[in-house]
């Protein structure tokens, strides 16, 4: 079907108010900020009676870019081991037996998989730099499977990973060593809607994308969005604290979570799977598990809110010829779209010469050394003109890229060679002071070194590329980068996760009492350390 063809008459019109509305708004950006002088030309130059510096076109349709395991640059045969490369010594957890392979079969007849060839794909992650050597994977369907699971490994003392779609960026998602993967894959069913209220129930391993199009269909959506959506699932999403595209509007997991199901390592089913908006008996536990990265629990279903689908989305893309520039646009953007701002986005000129140079795609705006993708939602629709309606036709071409153009940008890192990741939370005015002083300290021993994120959650994502892994241009990042970031009260890890790369350096976001306190947490909900060890905390001892 035909891009146009699949708009409904009715949001055409109030897509074109907001085009209309939308495009006066950055002329008075311009006017005020002079950004103008930063913006490039369409390059298609096929759209009669457009603003030539400004792309702005209603969104909705788009097929937007997927994080998928794509055809590794590396086999996973030259994935290095983890245990190798980090030198890592395994806990004296116990070893698989024949035995207990026969057990699992016996309660997941047909879901164990033990085939070295099969296993491959779970035991590396999905940027191809950690690789674990698991022996067995568990695809449960049930809470009670995972729960008969659970209780076998903690009685014999088995160490488990647990895996969602494995598109984690910290090394969370996969084993470090022989923890028996414990997939949700199979845990894809939905178990409820409510229409009036928006709250979605459903199992763990619902791919995000799937239940998007689900929840869309009756006139909602799920209230985050993140390039990894076509494999992610919502139980990984949750169990990470997934920050994502749409934070901005519709706030973190943290709120927008209404109840859980987990269950605990000694096999304890917890059924906290509330569909309140109000509770406040006792502790909220479910808050616990949201970015725990299952080491405290595994979560078996969720219960969310869903927004409204917004009528009319609009999308803009600035070029910006300073850094200063990005933050005062952000500014007027904040004080003149206020509630229908639902992202602000930015990525420095290196990014989308990557993007360009590995997929291919091309920016509508060029020749600025930052660029802004500036998304609205909101509700109102009037009538419009024949005009604009053409217009909004034609710019949708271009509307298919625009946010591929951010979302692909992780996708054309990993061609570019190893890379390094940093996400880090700052003050919005020292943002890109990181960037720029880490591409002095690391000159030519970099490939590439780029800066992009979401801007409007003060989340920076510092990218450095090399042609291969190595342990000196590792030691020239780390600590340096923290050290930079614990200077200016950040945080390092705003939204990916400590998983097995961050969690020696926890401290430089957290004072030692707060570690030692999670430490107390997981020592009571998971005496034996089996769940995703490695991985989180810092050990103990
Ligand atoms: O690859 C990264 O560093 C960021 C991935 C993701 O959080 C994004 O915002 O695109
Ligand atoms: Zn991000």
């Amino acid at each position: 079907m035909g891009i146009s063809s699949a708009v409904p008459c009715c949001s055409v019109w109030s897509r074109q108010t907001q085009l209309r509305w939308l495009t006066s708004f950055h002329r008075r950006i311009l006017a005020q900020q002079s950004v103008t002088s930063a913006l490039g030309t369409l390059q298609q130059g096929k759209l009669p009676g457009a603003p030539t510096r400004v792309v702005s076109v209603p969104w909705g349709v788009s097929p937007r870019g997927r994080r998928v395991l794509h055809a590794p640059s590396s086999s996973f045969q030259e994935v290095m081991l983890t245990s190798e490369r980090y030198r890592v010594q395994r806990l004296p957890f116990s070893c698989v037996s024949d035995s207990d392979v026969a057990f699992f079969e016996h309660i997941m007849p047909g879901r164990v998989i033990t085939n070295p060839e099969e296993l491959k794909p779970f035991n590396v992650d999905w940027l191809k730099s950690v690789q674990g050597c698991s022996k067995l994977m568990l695809k449960p369907q049930t809470t009670a499977e995972v729960s008969q699971a659970l209780r076998y490994c903690y009685e014999r003392n088995l160490a488990v990973n647990p895996q969602g779609g494995n598109t984690g960026l910290v090394g969370g998602s996969v084993p470090v060593f022989d923890e028996i993967i414990l997939s949700t894959v199979l845990m894809n069913r939905i178990i409820s809607f409510d229409k009036v209220s928006g709250i979605l129930v459903c199992q763990a391993g619902c791919i995000l994308e799937k239940l998007n199009e689900y929840v869309e269909e009756q006139g909602f959506i799920m209230p985050l969005d993140l390039g990894a959506k076509g494999s992610c699932h919502i139980g990984g999403n949750v169990a990470t604290n997934a920050g994502g595209l749409r934070l901005l509007r519709y706030g973190s997991l943290r709120g927008t979570v209404l109840g859980l199901e987990v269950v605990l390592a000694d096999g304890s089913p917890l059924d906290c799977l509330a569909s309140l908006r109000k509770d406040n008996t006792g502790y909220d536990l479910k808050q616990l598990f949201i970015g725990s990265e299952g080491t405290l629990g595994v979560i078996t279903a969720v219960s969310i809110l869903c927004p409204q689908k917004p009528k009319a989305v609009n999308l803009a893309f600035l070029g910006c010829q300073s850094f200063t520039k990005v933050l005062e646009t952000f500014t007027t953007c904040r004080a003149m779209l206020g509630e229908i701002l639902s992202a602000y986005e930015f990525m420095d000129e290196k990014c989308m010469e990557l993007v360009e140079r590995h997929l291919k795609l091309s920016s509508p705006v060029t020749g600025s050394p930052f660029y802004v993708l500036i998304e609205t939602s909101g509700s109102n629709s009037t009538h419009d003109e024949e005009k604009l309606n053409n217009f909004v036709e034609l710019a949708m071409t271009s509307g298919l890229m625009l946010w591929s153009l951010r979302e692909r940008i992780t996708e054309a890192l990993t061609h570019d060679g190893y890379v390094y990741k940093y996400d880090i939370s700052l003050p919005v005015g020292k943002l890109y002071d990181l960037v720029t002083d880490t591409r002095v300290r690391l000159g030519q021993s970099a490939k590439n070194v780029v800066g992009y994120g979401h801007l409007g959650d003060g989340n920076l994502h510092l990218n450095i590329t090399a042609e291969s892994y190595s342990h000196s241009l590792l030691d020239a990042i780390e600590p340096f980068v923290y050290e930079w970031t614990a200077r200016y009260n950040g945080s390092i890890s705003a939204e990916h996760g400590l998983g097995f790369k961050k969690k020696q350096f926890i401290q430089y976001s957290k004072p030692n009492e707060a570690v030692f306190l999670m430490q107390r947490f997981k020592a009571m909900l998971d005496p034996k350390g089996i769940l995703n060890p490695y991985k989180t905390l810092p050990s103990s001892s």
